[in-house]
This record gives C-alpha cells, sequence and structure tokens, in this order.
C-alpha cells in the first residue's frame, strides 16, 4: 500500500522502512527528432525502496534512466531530487549528487582487475587534488588508504574474493554483472539505478544478484531503481513498480496491483522478451 503523501514514512509487510519521496520525475517528454521515446510521464522513487521500471521492448525504460542520470536532456518536464527542482546537469554532477548506474550491456574495462574496475567507481570520492595525489603525501594518501578499504567491504560484501585480481574479461557473464554492481557500489550512491541486472542470467546467476540487490538495500541503505524483463524477479524484489508501454506509463503500484491492472496484462500479452 502507498501512504498518503510525499513526505510521509511507512513500512513494509516484511518490516522495511519506506522514507519520503527522494527522487520525482514530473512530466517528462524526451523526443528523439520524430520519435516520442517518452510521453508525460511522472512518477516518484522513496527513500529506502526498491522501484522497477518495466514495460515491453522500445517502451522507454532505458531512455527514463538516461533521464534520470543526466545522459538524456528531456524537451519537457522536470526531474526532482529531495524537493529541489534540477537544472541542467551534467552525468558526472549527477554522479557526485549520489546517483549511480549500470548498464544493460556491460559497461567495465576489460584488460583491468575486478578491483582496479571497482576502485575507478570511487571517483566522486576522490578529493585530493592532483599534485597532491602525485607526490603521495598526508591528504591524498589518507584517501587512497580510505578509498582502497571501502572497495574492499564491497568485495567481500559480493563474495567476490576469488577474483579481485582476474582481469574482468576473462571472468563468466554473470560475475562481471556483480563486478559491475560493484563499481556503481564504490560511488556510495544514494540511489543506483540498475539496467537489466539479471540480462543474459541463467536461475542461479539471477537468484544471487536478486539477493544481492536486496542485501545492498538493507545493508547500505541504498535506493534502488531496477529495469527489468524476468517479471519474477520484479514480483519477488520490488516495493513498487512503473509500467510503460510506448513510451506512455500505464501502471504504478505494488506488484500485486500491476499485475491486476487489464491494461499492463494487455501490454504483454503476445509480446516477446529476452
Ligand atoms: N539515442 C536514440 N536515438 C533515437 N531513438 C532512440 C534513442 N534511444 C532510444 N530511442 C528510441 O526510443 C524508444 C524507447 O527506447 P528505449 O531504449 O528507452 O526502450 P526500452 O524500454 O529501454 O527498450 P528495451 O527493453 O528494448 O531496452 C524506442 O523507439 C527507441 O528506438
Amino acid at each position: 500500500m502507498s501512504p498518503p503523501n510525499d513526505t510521509d514514512s511507512y513500512t513494509t509487510p516484511d518490516g522495511r522502512t519506506i522514507g519520503p519521496v527522494m527522487l520525482e520525475v514530473k512530466n517528462i517528454t524526451l523526443r528523439f527528432g520524430g520519435v516520442v521515446a517518452i510521453k508525460d510521464i511522472s512518477f516518484d522513487i522513496r527513500e529506502g525502496e526498491i522501484r522497477a521500471i518495466i514495460g515491453p521492448n522500445g517502451a522507454g525504460k532505458s531512455s527514463m534512466l538516461n533521464v534520470i542520470n543526466g545522459f538524456y536532456h528531456p524537451q519537457e518536464g522536470d526531474i526532482l531530487f529531495r524537493g529541489e527542482k534540477r537544472g541542467p546537469m551534467k552525468p558526472f554532477q549527477i554522479a557526485q549528487q549520489g546517483i549511480a548506474r549500470t548498464f544493460q550491456n556491460i559497461a567495465l574495462f576489460k584488460g583491468m582487475s575486478t578491483l582496479d574496475n571497482i576502485m575507478t567507481g570511487r571517483f566522486t570520492h576522490m578529493k585530493a587534488p592532483v599534485w597532491k595525489q602525485a607526490i603521495w603525501r598526508g591528504e591524498a594518501e589518507r584517501e587512497e588508504i580510505e578509498n582502497r578499504a571501502f572497495v574492499e567491504r564491497i568485495i567481500d560484501f559480493l563474495e567476490i574474493q576469488a577474483i579481485r585480481k582476474t582481469p574482468v574479461g576473462r571472468l563468466p557473464y554473470g560475475l562481471q554483472k556483480r563486478v559491475e554492481l560493484g563499481r556503481a557500489l564504490a560511488a556510495e550512491p544514494k540511489l543506483l539505478l540498475l539496467d537489466e541486472p539479471m540480462a543474459g542470467m541463467n536461475v542461479e546467476e539471477k537468484e544471487d544478484m536478486s539477493r544481492f540487490i536486496l542485501d545492498v538495500n538493507d545493508e547500505f541503505g541504498t535506493t534502488i531503481a531496477l529495469i527489468e524483463h524476468d517479471m519474477g524477479v520484479v514480483m519477488d524484489i520490488s516495493d513498487r513498480v512503473v509500467v510503460l508501454d510506448y513510451g506512455r506509463k500505464i501502471g504504478d503500484g505494488t506488484p500485486a496491483e500491476v499485475i491486476a491492472n487489464p491494461e499492463v496484462i494487455d501490454a504483454y500479452l503476445g509480446v516477446a522478451h529476452d
């Protein structure tokens, strides 16, 4: 059940606390030339929530994540982060605000080790100026030690100690996805955007990834928005689901509410998913 207003908190049936609205997507329209990828869509993401974005192929899901993290600039509408309307920002500025993401197609440095790939996710926490880093003293050294310690915590958390030195290009697909999650977590995001975190995975890998997503939410207190095609996973792990179809929003609510929504059922009938 959704709470009555944006500033309230509520407790889920499994005892987790969902806070006030963190990010609000307000009347967003995004066009590419004549193609309307997103048409007047509004929804919100609450603090501590696992929010799924679902819909058939081409519905506008990835475009929506790209709007949220500043890759795409919509022609109409606003994004509000913690109540503040966001001006035009570059993706790195949005990352500094605490929004990190993973990609549908893995975007890691294949020749670099697991450890080094995850370390690249710490860039928003590297504050010492380059000249200090160059001479390796004081602040820069302290910062390096803290960053390494945090990355080691992530490696333990994701149970990937055994592959910490392995070049990621040599890892099986499921583990690469886990490293990519690790790199996003290294930024200590407040809001983590996951674009099809289970795509291409077998049942066992999906179960592992579902567990890690739930644990990230629980242990790091991270709010999560994810795009996912596997309806079983979506129904199992999400608090609320927004459903897109042809760039429009056709459903929004708890998993039970959206699967009972006739428009959602119609959109999914006969649609092939990967
Ligand atoms: N950079 C782009 N240039 C032109 N059209 C685009 C671009 N990105 C997306 N589109 C179009 O916008 C629409 C929505 O695409 P989008 O990738 O957001 O859908 P999706 O729901 O993520 O699909 P999928 O599940 O297949 O990944 C599609 O018609 C797509 O072709």
